[in-house]
């Protein structure tokens, strides 16, 4: 018998495996992991109409289904991953199960926008994001995007700004905010601040030139949960998160798609 710790992630499938949860996958494997996992939507990219999001959401019954499965199967699935919800039906169905479940962790990568989705059902999952899914968060994860959306602020052009919109969000009620600068910020770190409730820590990585890789947000947000799983507190698991996807996106690897994908498999946690 082998005893693993184990991590649940709820997130949308993109099948030419650059993001999603064919990377949320990858990367607790890598960090020795049992990833077990519900779907929540299909995302097709169309080669034809210049990689276009093709977005189908699977049914609420069906995403339900999937979690009562998990979770009866583990009794000791503690920790959690939310990526792309992507309808508020989704949205209520996950909320439902994780106020059920009392999780240790549950780490939230706030991905608001699909481009394969019309404007207005697109506000309406931002909302319901906030106002269902933050409020059971432990950790969330937003890119400068996501925390000027969710912090309600015009812009976000510095590190002191990045900071100020993660104690904004940590305002919402969520514990941990990891705001990431990434390649939006100017300078030669990609700088990522964590705001614990008490204090903003800054992550600095040398940024891997200026590139924008896909999957980069769900790297992080997977390694942080696969960490917490093993139970490392919140500071570490950032911190092991910013080293795997700093020697991800250094490993990329190039197809068609207009993004090159990173590649999990060159961090290892040995060294
Ligand atoms: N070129 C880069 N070099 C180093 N780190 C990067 C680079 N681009 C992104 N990152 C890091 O990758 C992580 C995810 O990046 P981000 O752009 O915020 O993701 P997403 O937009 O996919 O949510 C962050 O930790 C960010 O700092
Ligand atoms: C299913 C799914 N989840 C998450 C994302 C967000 O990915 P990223 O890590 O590049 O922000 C995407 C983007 O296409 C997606 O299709």
């Amino acid at each position: 018998m082998t005893t693993v710790a184990k991590a649940l992630v709820i997130a949308g499938s993109e099948s030419t495996g650059g993001a999603g949860i064919q990377v949320d996958l990858r990367v607790f494997q890598q960090l020795g992991v049992l990833g077990v996992g519900a779907l929540t939507c299909i995302v097709a990219f169309d080669p034809t109409n210049d990689w276009a999001h093709r977005f189908h959401p699977i049914e609420a019954s069906l995403i339900d289904e999937q979690l009562e499965a998990a979770f009866a199967d583990w009794d000791d699935l503690a920790v959690a991953k939310v990526g792309m919800l992507g309808t508020p039906a989704t949205i209520d169905t996950v909320a439902a199960r994780l106020s059920e479940r009392r999780l240790r962790h549950v780490v939230v990568d706030p991905v608001l926008i699909c481009k394969g989705q019309e404007p207005g059902a697109a506000l309406d999952t931002d909302n319901a994001l906030r106002e269902k899914i933050l409020p059971l968060a432990t950790v969330v994860t937003p890119n400068v995007f996501e925390a000027q959306v969710l912090s309600g602020m015009d812009e976000i052009t510095t590190v002191e700004q990045l900071g100020e919109a993660a104690k904004r969000i940590g305002d919402l009620g969520v514990p941990y905010v990891l705001a990431k600068g990434g390649v939006e910020l100017p300078g030669e770190d990609a700088v990522d601040i964590l705001w614990d409730g008490h204090e903003l820590i800054e992550t600095r990585r040398e940024k891997v030139g200026p590139v924008r890789v896909s999957g980069a947000g769900c790297s992080v947000a997977a390694a942080i949960t696969a960490q917490l799983a093993k139970g490392h507190d919140v500071l570490d698991a950032v911190n092991v998160a910013r080293d795997l996807v700093t020697e991800g996106i250094k490993a990329r690897i190039a197809g068609n798609t207009p993004f090159d994908i990173a590649w999990q498999g060159a961090y290892h946690p040995w060294g």
